[in-house]
């Protein structure tokens, strides 16, 4: 008789979103492995079955475990799911690479554009391995991630060129409080969640400027209209945009004291520099390095997007928080689109 053996998902690496996603394909019945950096973190979760660095309230499932070795981790994986800062994927990914398996599916959760490419995640990933497109996925939607390590309802979507790929994934990451949806749409599922960071750090500034919910619901449409025109120029299609992981996140993102880049632009409004900043917040904070990026590609395909080019003058110190608001207010009007 013919012995189905579960899915096996490499999870790269143990931070916050790794360890959410590991703790969903576990409860989802997938076998997974962690990768992590730090021996005391694979130890604690090998011991203790709680990763102490990130959540050390969460008991993770037996069917979990936790290595600092990559060949180890990279044994018979039919997923291979990276979870690490967008700016340090290719240096990291070039040294996991040769231990990559030829039938892998490699499952992006990065929000993040290359800085000195301004190539997304799943570019970076098909350059770096070889792999091509058609292996290579992305989760992404609503997700923060203490909310789903407490066990709570949300939403995402997984994209791949190959639908059955898709497919594949979403089964092996349905669980009764995480409910996947499949598209096609690469590229706007990508930029969804990548640009929205940036629009988040808009809306912590507006925030901590004490502005209220009319100019963070403002900051929160036009970013969607602006990303929206630039995934669409860069080949995304409108509704994933609208979708999951396009309005979803930013809506959740831009609204949760949760969210790192909310935070971050927070106390940017409030007056902290990036240095500051940069200390309170501690944990990735990906609009911030891909800010720039994002502009660049804004400039490439020819597309508007003054709330991107705004956030970016203010990171990079050429504007003050009045001349931002100002820069935003008087532009000359238009027809809203
Ligand atoms: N935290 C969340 O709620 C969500 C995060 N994401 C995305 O997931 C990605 C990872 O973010 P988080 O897990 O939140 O960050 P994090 O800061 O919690 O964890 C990052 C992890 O990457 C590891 N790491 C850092 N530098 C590395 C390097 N050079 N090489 C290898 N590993 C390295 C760290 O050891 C840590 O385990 C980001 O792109 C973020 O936008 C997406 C959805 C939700
Ligand atoms: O992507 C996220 C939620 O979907 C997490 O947002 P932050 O990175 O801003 O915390």
């Amino acid at each position: 008789m013919l012995q189905h053996r579960s899915a096996r998902a490499a999870v790269f690496s143990a931070g916050s979103w790794g360890t959410a996603v590991a703790k969903i394909m576990a409860d989802a019945g997938t076998d997974v492995i962690v990768h992590a950096r730090r021996a005391e973190i694979a130890d604690a979760i090998n011991t203790t079955r709680r990763n102490v660095g990130y959540f050390p309230d969460v008991d993770l499932p037996e069917t979990l475990t936790a290595t600092t070795d990559p060949a180890a981790a990279l044994e018979n994986e039919d997923f291979l799911v990276l979870s690490i800062p967008a700016q340090s994927l290719r240096e990291s990914l070039a040294a996991w690479a040769p231990h990559i398996g030829r039938d892998t599916i490699i499952v992006s959760l990065m929000k993040g554009i290359e800085r000195e490419t301004g190539l997304r995640a799943s570019e970076v990933i098909t350059e770096v391995t070889g792999i091509p497109a058609h292996r290579v996925a992305v989760l992404s939607g609503p997700n923060l991630a203490r909310e789903i390590m407490a066990g709570q309802p949300a939403a995402a979507t997984v994209a791949c060129s190959d639908e059955a790929a898709a497919i594949r994934i979403q089964r092996a990451c349905h669980t009764s409080y995480f409910r996947p949806y499949t598209s096609t749409d690469v590229t706007g599922c990508e930029l969804g969640g990548a640009v929205k960071n940036v629009i988040a750090l808009a809306v912590g500034i507006a925030a901590g400027m004490g502005l209220g919910h009319n100019a963070q619901a403002m900051l929160v449409t036009r970013g969607l209209a602006e990303t929206t025109r630039l995934a669409v120029a860069m080949g995304a299609r409108p509704g994933t945009l609208a979708g999951l992981a396009g309005l979803g996140d930013l809506v959740a993102t831009c609204s949760s004291p949760l969210s790192r880049n909310r935070t971050f632009g927070t106390h940017l409004g409030m007056g902290l520099s990036i240095e500051e900043a940069t200390r309170a917040t501690r944990q990735t904070t990906e609009g911030v390095k891909s800010a720039q990026a994002t502009r660049g590609l804004a400039h490439a395909y020819g597309i508007d997007m003054p709330i991107t080019d705004v956030v970016t003058d203010l990171l990079n110190g050429k504007i003050t928080l009045a001349q931002a608001t100002a820069a935003l207010m008087q532009r000359p009007p238009k027809p809203e689109r």
